[in-house]
């Protein structure tokens, strides 16, 4: 029974457990946890479902295609760095990037401000302005999850990139701007090498993906007391036309590939770099945006920060190719569908409401 089950691995009695949150205030008040178990008391009461148990399946670990991007910038190496690029799109979906220009100065000043921003108490970040954050981009959980296998164990801040004033920029808005200037150029090499690959011109994508309308979003995943039953981040598919993520040293990261669910080695030095749905779309099929998720830890907590590069919600996704496997769309259309989707069925369905087929 889940309810016994997690007695046990909290060490705790039943009262004890109910009362997890019944704490003595102050500790309530300082804890940056937010407060899972009592929540979602009612999904670890129900039966398991098959699909509660998937995280404990059996998965391989794997390096990805690792590509040195220092090459693009040797005359005689950058096509075939292009050609790397292209294949693992389109093969994998998935792929690291070393030599990526992105300072590890920066990445640390990164890391620390969401290092402490996260510290705060939970009471702080669900109601308070934190470090230029606002509560309403501060997410904690699932919207509305059934099942232990529709939680995840995580909280996120979604970073809009509008730009600040610069007489009133905070040092916590010059970090994440610095930061995503730096993602935003690498994200465009990158799209730009990608879009030439499928016969778009180079122009569409920086016309489209301003700074303004692509954004990042900072999470943590708690440690998770219950072992195998809950993922960190549901599996999921990008909505975006490509994610740049830096992980920690913890891993967890798995993405589908043939199949089967494979790990990511973690490594510090390299970014992961995902196709989203609207290059799928937008190269007809030729990249990939494959499912990913992140599974929970029991003992350590693991940080992550993601850049999504996006186009404004007015831009039209229209693959040239013929026969078109995807209807036009554009970006609202598309954001307003999947959110719609996870309110009613707690999921979400993507690409597949766009097939041509089913208009
Ligand atoms: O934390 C990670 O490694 C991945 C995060 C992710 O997939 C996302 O934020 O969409
Ligand atoms: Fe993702």
């Amino acid at each position: 029974m889940a309810r016994e089950e997690l007695m046990q691995v909290l060490g705790k009695s039943s009262e004890e457990l109910l009362s997890q949150t019944v704490k003595d205030q102050s500790t309530v008040l300082m804890d940056p946890d937010p407060p899972f178990l009592k929540t979602y008391e009612a999904l670890f009461d129900s039966q398991p479902e098959p699909s509660d148990t998937n995280q404990a399946k059996e998965v391989e670990e794997c390096e990805l295609p690792l590509i040195d991007l220092g090459r693009l910038n040797r005359e005689s190496k950058a096509e075939q760095c292009k050609r790397d690029i292209m294949v693992a799109a389109s093969e994998w979906g998935f792929f690291q990037v070393v030599n990526h220009g992105v300072s590890s100065g920066l990445l640390d000043r990164l890391r620390e401000l969401q290092v402490n921003v996260f510290r705060a108490p939970f009471v702080k970040k669900a109601s308070e302005k934190l470090l230029d954050l606002s509560p309403e981009n501060y997410r904690w959980g699932s919207p509305r999850p059934t099942s232990l296998s529709q939680l995840s164990w995580s909280e996120a801040y979604h970073v809009p990139l509008t730009p600040a004033n610069g007489l009133t920029k905070t040092s916590t808005r010059h970090i994440m701007e610095e930061f995503s200037t730096a993602m935003s150029w690498l994200a465009h090499i990158l799209a730009g090498i990608l879009a030439e690959g499928v016969g778009h011109d180079g122009t569409y994508i920086p016309e489209n993906c301003r700074c303004n309308t692509s954004y990042l979003r900072l999470n943590r995943y708690p440690p998770c007391p219950v072992k195998n039953r809950v993922f960190g981040l549901v599996p999921h598919t990008d909505s975006s036309f490509l994610t740049i993520v830096r992980q920690d040293q913890v891993g967890g990261l798995q993405l589908m590939k043939d199949g089967r669910w494979i790990t990511v080695k973690p490594s510090l030095d390299a970014l992961i770099v995902n196709i989203g749905d609207l290059f799928q779309a937008w190269s007809n099929g030729v990249y990939k945006s494959v499912e990913h998720r992140v599974l929970s830890n029991p003992h350590q907590e693991r940080f992550s920060v993601a850049y999504f590069l996006c186009p404004s919600h007015d831009t039209v996704i229209q693959s040239h190719a013929e026969p078109a496997i995807y209807r036009n769309f554009s970006f609202g259309e598309y954001r307003q569908r999947v959110q719609e989707d996870v309110k009613e069925t707690g999921r979400k369905i993507g690409l597949a409401r766009f097939l041509v087929q089913s208009t």
